[in-house]
Parts: structure tokens; C-alpha cells; sequence
């Protein structure tokens, strides 16, 4: 019995040393995969001065893309809600375009692919071409220019908080239905707009499809700006254990609607990593996805969640 076992263990260690090399890269690419961290990207967010004039807007925000590229070096770069366009439902209608034949689409496309980089197209009043509806719609380009997703807001804003602000997106909008995803440098990124960022539940729907970051263009106000827009910034970080981008407008005092502005990204942390004041400027933050996977492996909520007790939706990851 013995001699058996012996003959067996001589049999196995001749066979390791006969394929010592194929043995050697087996156990190097297993070391490998246990502690290689997941790399990351850099990203810039513009927070744009936006006017009346689209043409002005759109080249406004062209020049400040190929900065923040070329002087920069961000390999992400993520424009304002309604950037093309003075926000206000009066003037949706007059600015909105179709996706992606408008002017606006056509300029995205063409900088993206002109200088190789991910676009996060910030938001538009879109025109849809089958039933005319008007959206708010974030579009989504690749570095050969090619469209990867559109994003329609799915919650509407509309507030009335009496000598505060009224607004009513439903008196002229449409909301949409779908999330919408992108992989981009092996980050999985979930896109909301503005007002989005108040449902917890859709920053969830994106953790449980397995995101590591969430972009929010948006343009909170000065009455709900100071109060709510770092606090959500940081809840839905904090929440979905991911990093978190906001992108404002700039501030104008003597528009219709005027924008808080403090564009920032928040690491899975729930820490403000970079931050704009109100005046037109450019964000720039390092997104480190092995913070993603470290906060995650040290708090584990995402698996401690008591499913008995409380339903959340399919979890793919
Ligand atoms: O939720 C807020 O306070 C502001 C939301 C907003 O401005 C928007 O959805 O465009």
C-alpha cells in the first residue's frame, strides 16, 4: 500500500518536472490574477459656461474637450446637463436635435474620434425622430467616434417648493425608460441625469449590474444645490460603494435658471477626490478601480444585505 502511494507521488512530481514550464506559468498567472488591482483612467469634468447661442455653446465646449485632452491627459471627458442649451422648458423645444444626425451629435462624434477618447455627451433636448417627443438625453461616444449609448432622464423634475423654485420637465419632456451602461477601461459606468441622482434605486439597479462608477451630468440650483448636491454625490458613492461624478454648468447669476455649479468626483469612499467652485472651469480626478475593489472587500454590505427581509432586484454580480 505504501509502495503504492510512494510510486504515486514520484509519478506526479516527474510529471511537474517534466512540464516545470507550463507548471511555472500556471501558478504565475494564478499569483497574478490574485493580486493584480484593477487599473483605472483619468477623467475630466467641464463645467462649461452655457448662453443662448447653441453654436457658441457647442464650440465652447469643443475648445475646452481638447484642452482638458492635450493639456490634461484625461482619457474620459464628461460635459454639463443641458449644455447646448439655456435650461428651461421654453427653450427645449428651439434647441432640441436628433440623435445622432443633429449638429450637436455630428460635433460630439467627430471630437471623440479626432482626439481617441470616451465622451460622456453631457445632455441635449432631444427630438426623437419616430415619435417627436422631446427628451433630456445624454449620449455616450467612443474614442473612433461611434455612438455607445444614449440616455434618456428618467425621472422628470418637477418641484414646487413656494418661494423657492418651481420647475415642470413633464409640461414639455417625456421621461425615458431605460438604464443604460458603458464599459470604458475596464470600468463599468451606469449614466442618470440631475435629478435621477434623488433615487437611490437607480443608483442600485446599476451597483447590482455590477458598475464601479456613476455619471451624473446635472444642474442643481441655488436653492437645492447647497443643501443636496454633495450630500447625493456622496450617498449614492457611499451606497453603491463606486466613484461618483457630478458635472455642472458654470454659475451665471443673470440666466433663468441659475446653476449651482461644484462639479465633483466622489471615490467609493464617499470622499469629495476633486471639486469646481461655481465660476467655469475643468475637474480632473484619477479613477482608481482597485479603491472600488478595496472598499468593497473591507465594508461587504453589497453581500451582507438581509434579501429576506427586503427585495432589491436581480443581482448579476
Ligand atoms: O433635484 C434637484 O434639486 C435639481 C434637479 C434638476 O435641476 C434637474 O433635474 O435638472
Amino acid at each position: 500500500m505504501e509502495q503504492i502511494k510512494t510510486n504515486k507521488f514520484k509519478k506526479a512530481c516527474n510529471l511537474l518536472a517534466d512540464n516545470s514550464c507550463l507548471f511555472r506559468a500556471i501558478i504565475a498567472t494564478i499569483f497574478q490574477t490574485i493580486t493584480m488591482a484593477r487599473a483605472g483612467f483619468r477623467i475630466a469634468l467641464l463645467q462649461l459656461k452655457v448662453g443662448a447661442n447653441k453654436q457658441q455653446n457647442i464650440e465652447n465646449a469643443l475648445t475646452k474637450i481638447r484642452s482638458a485632452v492635450t493639456d490634461k491627459g484625461a482619457r474620459i471627458v464628461a460635459l454639463p446637463e443641458c449644455f447646448n442649451s439655456p435650461y428651461g422648458t421654453q427653450h427645449f423645444p428651439a434647441y432640441a436635435e436628433e440623435i445622432p444626425t443633429g449638429e450637436t451629435s455630428r460635433s460630439l462624434a467627430a471630437i471623440a474620434k479626432e482626439l481617441g477618447i470616451y465622451l460622456i455627451g453631457g445632455t441635449i433636448p432631444e427630438r426623437c425622430a419616430t415619435d417627436s417627443k422631446l427628451y433630456n438625453t445624454c449620449t455616450v461616444w467612443s474614442p473612433e467616434g461611434a455612438l455607445m449609448a444614449t440616455y434618456r432622464k428618467i425621472h422628470l423634475f418637477d418641484i414646487n417648493i413656494p418661494g423657492g423654485i418651481t420647475f415642470r420637465e413633464s409640461d414639455v419632456l417625456t421621461g425615458g425608460s431605460d438604464l443604460a451602461t458603458v464599459a470604458i477601461e475596464g470600468a463599468k459606468i451606469g449614466i442618470g441625469i440631475c435629478y435621477d441622482i434623488r433615487f437611490d434605486e437607480l443608483a442600485r439597479l446599476y451597483r447590482n449590474q455590477g458598475c464601479d462608477m456613476l455619471i451624473y451630468p446635472g444642474a442643481f440650483n441655488m436653492k437645492t444645490g447647497p443643501l443636496h448636491w454633495e450630500l447625493l454625490a456622496r450617498g449614492r458613492a457611499n451606497d453603491t460603494q463606486s466613484y461618483v461624478a457630478t458635472i455642472s454648468p458654470a454659475r451665471d447669476a443673470s440666466a433663468g435658471y441659475v446653476a449651482w455649479g461644484h462639479s465633483m468626483v466622489v471615490d467609493p469612499w464617499a470622499k469629495v477626490v476633486a471639486e469646481a467652485n461655481e465660476t467655469e472651469d475643468t475637474v480632473v480626478a484619477d479613477v482608481n478601480l482597485a479603491t472600488v475593489d478595496e472598499v468593497r472587500a473591507q465594508i461587504p454590505i453589497f453581500s451582507q444585505r438581509r434579501t429576506d427581509l427586503y427585495t432589491t432586484n436581480a443581482v448579476e454580480k
